[in-house]
């Protein structure tokens, strides 16, 4: 088995700097299909699969009792897999929009239109008229509350970061790392109410079980450039997506789908390969938007704190920040919502599509503090993604209902499906079989493909 680093060669190993995790036996290309995840891995892409065609939890939980009992070993399909492989080969001629779309130099992106022939047809759409930035950052005259949180967490007791790099130790399972005490904590609080909480480490994959609530219920703390490690440790699952360890390029192929983002590369099940970055806003704020800018802001926002997350209000009380900072967070974890909002100031993480069998979980990572100000969403894979697959994630209930009649995600479970209607009534243990399936054909076409070279 090729461990990742076999991959990109050295190039991996040299980004990564000062990280000293380099013989991880945990990545390895044959883990999905092959290792003990495999089964978890399994089920949970098919109640994915479920909850984004059912699109209500509850709904999806009813459907679930209806799962066929026997469980058989496998199941007869109809169609031809082949026509779900879902990898992206573009054409011959391109026309390149921009060498790098991030304007810096360790990160480059390039952005294709595959739509036009000529290049003097050419017409660059709004849809790449952002401003791209690295990370997400808060307005100083829109949102005093958050500005207010920042200041009172430069103060020592409402800081959370370390030094163990000075006396050259390595953050995670370090009891005396305060970032590293604060990952396992949350786990560990998270997990009393859910037992199948992911682990948030820099290199080791963060592989999620449960289906529900993912991304209120999985969140990690991780080393940031405040510690003496600079985050360059095996405490921050924000390692890999700053680096850019993975290759990426965005293109546009579908007038409708706009820009899309997919990556040259094998990139394992459980990688946390972009962040989500943006302007954090409260939502009231934007609801005073008018009508027209208020849809276009909806259709990229992404939630990342919740009025009701009574779970983490009680975590925040368990650890020792001044009394007027705990009111102040307390107070923003209630009755509001925070949004990331990439319209206007974005990354790369706002082309993944929407999926009806998505390849991307988002999930939240905090740094330095635990306000609204703090938290970062990155996008994590939950499959193998083989060369060329365009990233996706579930846009949720209510856009999904939206795309119901022309969602153009080109996987077997489509909700738009026109071709068959054979995957519509299948249950999630049957799902689970046809993503089997999928995943076979995907794999036996990449080592063909490498065996080629
Ligand atoms: C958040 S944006 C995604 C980025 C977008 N592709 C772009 O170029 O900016 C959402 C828009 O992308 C398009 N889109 C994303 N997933 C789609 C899907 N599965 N089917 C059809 N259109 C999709 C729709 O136009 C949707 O309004």
């Amino acid at each position: 088995m090729m461990n990742i680093y076999g991959m990109n060669g050295g190039s991996f190993s040299r980004k990564l700097g000062k990280v000293k995790l380099l013989q991880n036996e945990n990545w390895t290309n044959e883990r999905f299909m092959g290792g003990g995840a495999r089964k978890i891995n399994l089920r949970f892409l098919a109640l994915k699969t479920f909850l984004a065609r059912f699109s209500e939890a509850e709904v999806a939980h009813t459907a679930l009792e209806m799962d066929d009992k026997k469980k058989k070993k496998d199941v007869k399909v109809k169609s031809d897999l082949q026509d779900y492989l879902n990898q992206y080969k573009p054409p011959d001629q391109r026309i390149l929009i921009t060498e790098n779309i991030t304007f810096n130099e360790l990160d480059q992106i390039p952005v294709y239109c595959d739509v036009t022939e000529k290049l003097e047809d050419l017409v660059i759409p709004e849809r790449l008229a952002f401003d791209y930035v690295d990370c997400s950052f808060v307005n100083k005259e829109l949102e005093p509350d958050l500005v207010k949180a920042i200041k009172m967490s430069e103060k020592e007791s409402n800081q959370i970061i370390c030094d163990c790099a000075v006396h050259d130790l390595l953050c995670y399972e370090n009891v005396n790392c305060p970032c590293f005490k604060t990952n396992k904590a949350m786990r560990e609080h998270f997990s009393e109410k859910n037992s199948k909480q992911s682990a948030f480490h820099s290199l080791n994959p963060i592989l999620i079980s449960s289906p529900f609530n993912i991304a209120y219920e999985n969140c990690g703390f991780a080393c940031s450039d405040e510690c003496a490690c600079e985050g360059k440790c095996d405490n921050n699952s924000l390692l890999i997506p700053h680096r850019y360890l993975f290759p990426l390029e965005i293109y546009r192929n579908d007038i409708d789908m706009g820009f899309l983002v997919r990556s040259p590369v094998f990139i394992p099940a459980g990688t946390p390969v972009m962040e989500y970055t943006g302007e954090i806003v409260d939502y009231e704020r934007l609801r005073k938007l008018d009508k027209f800018d208020f849809e276009e802001h909806k259709s990229y926002i992404l939630k990342c704190t919740y009025e009701d997350d009574a779970v983490f209000r009680e975590f925040l009380k368990t650890l020792n920040f001044t009394k007027d900072y705990e009111k102040l967070l307390l107070k923003l974890y209630t009755n509001k919502n925070f949004y990331i909002d990439p319209t206007n100031f974005g990354n790369v993480g706002r082309m993944a599509a929407h999926s009806c069998c998505p390849n991307l979980e988002v999930l939240r990572v905090y740094r330095k503090s635990l306000s609204p100000a703090h938290v970062s969403l990155i996008m994590v894979t939950i499959e193998d993604v083989y060369p060329g697959t365009p990233f996706s994630f579930d846009y949720g209930p209510e856009y999904a209902e939206k795309l119901k009649d022309y969602c153009k995600c080109g996987t077997f479970a489509c909700r738009n499906n026109q071709k068959t209607d054979e995957f519509k009534n299948m249950d999630s243990h049957n799902l689970s079989l046809v993503i089997e399936k999928i995943h076979k054909l995907r794999h036996q076409a990449y080592k063909k493909e490498v065996l080629r070279k």
